[in-house]
């Protein structure tokens, strides 16, 4: 069993401030993301939510502490760490010459003995990743040779590779087209089904109101913390935003559209779903 399931906050940090150089990117932070559940962290250009998706890693040094399943990260192995936890970053660079399977297989790094060849279990594990992101037919086609979406779902099938109960992911669904956005989703739903956690900045905000809980970030502070159907939620959301959103339900789902600067109130407002809910998120 994993050691989140007996714990209800998956990943903590309680930090009086972030610098990067000599420049204070995050204000004071106290987080607590639950384990077995899907928060996706939202908020302007800018505002420090990859900074602090990395602070959460561990990643980038934070004046503060960050924990992992109640325990300090510091205090963990790092090998036992990176089996816990699992990281994809925005833009990641470096692994262009090697082979998407070579690459997915990196995923099993914590899992092997240091120089150690890989297990028939690696290799299963990394098919299987590969598979699930329906990129096993590229396997032997070079990382550098892929489109930005091929890339992007070699990358998730690293992520996927480690079997880590935590997932942290800035903007994974980037470069993927709609059926393998709802691929992602869907992996994503079965991991936190399960007692998995997943952490992941999205930009765009309908994929985000999919999660089940939203942090918003904005000028380097966390500003909301809060269930994504939750009017309280979608308020937060468009005033970090600056109103320059509007939140509409469709069927089961949210949808954020984009509002133009110039829009009339009333064409920006206009609610197609026949829901008078629709409404409600979408005033001052
Ligand atoms: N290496 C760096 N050196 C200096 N400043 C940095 C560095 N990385 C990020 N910053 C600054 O920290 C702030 C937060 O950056 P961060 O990448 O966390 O924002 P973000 O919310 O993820 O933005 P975006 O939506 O544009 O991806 C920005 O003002 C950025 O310019």
């Amino acid at each position: 069993m994993s050691i989140f399931a007996a714990k209800t906050i998956a990943v903590r940090a309680d930090s009086s401030r972030t610098t990067i150089g000599n420049r204070a990117v995050l204000g004071a932070l106290q987080v607590a993301l639950p384990t077995a559940r899907w928060t996706a962290i939202v908020g302007p250009n800018g505002a420090g939510k990859s900074t602090l998706l990395r602070v959460l890693a561990g990643l980038l040094p934070t004046e503060g502490q960050v924990e992992l399943a109640g325990r300090p990260l510091a205090d963990w192995p790092a090998r036992e760490r990176a089996r816990q936890l699992a990281w994809l970053g925005q833009s990641e660079a470096g692994t262009e010459d090697l082979r998407a399977y070579d690459v997915a297989l990196l995923g099993r790094l914590p899992h092997r003995a240091w120089l150690a060849p890989a297990s028939a279990i690696d290799h299963a594990a990394t098919r299987s990743a590969l598979q699930a992101m329906q990129v096993w037919p590229l396997r032997e086609r070079r990382l550098g040779a892929l489109s930005g979406g091929e890339r992007q779902r070699v990358l998730l099938a690293r992520l996927l590779a480690v079997q880590a109960p935590l997932w942290l992911m800035d903007e994974p669904l980037a470069h993927l087209d709609p059926p393998h956005q709802a691929d992602w989703l869907a992996v994503v739903r079965a991991h936190v089904a399960t007692g998995g956690t997943v952490v992941s900045v999205l930009h765009e905000l309908g994929m985000a109101l999919q999660a089940d809980d939203l942090l918003i970030v904005k000028d380097g502070a966390v500003v909301h913390h809060g269930a994504c159907a939750s009017p309280d939620t979608h308020r937060a959301l468009q005033a970090a935003f600056d109103w320059r959103v509007s939140i509409y339900p469709v069927r089961e789902h949210w949808v954020a559209v984009p509002r133009m600067a110039a829009a009339p109130q009333s064409a920006a407002h206009a609610d197609h779903s026949g829901d008078p809910a629709a409404a409600r998120a979408d005033t001052p």
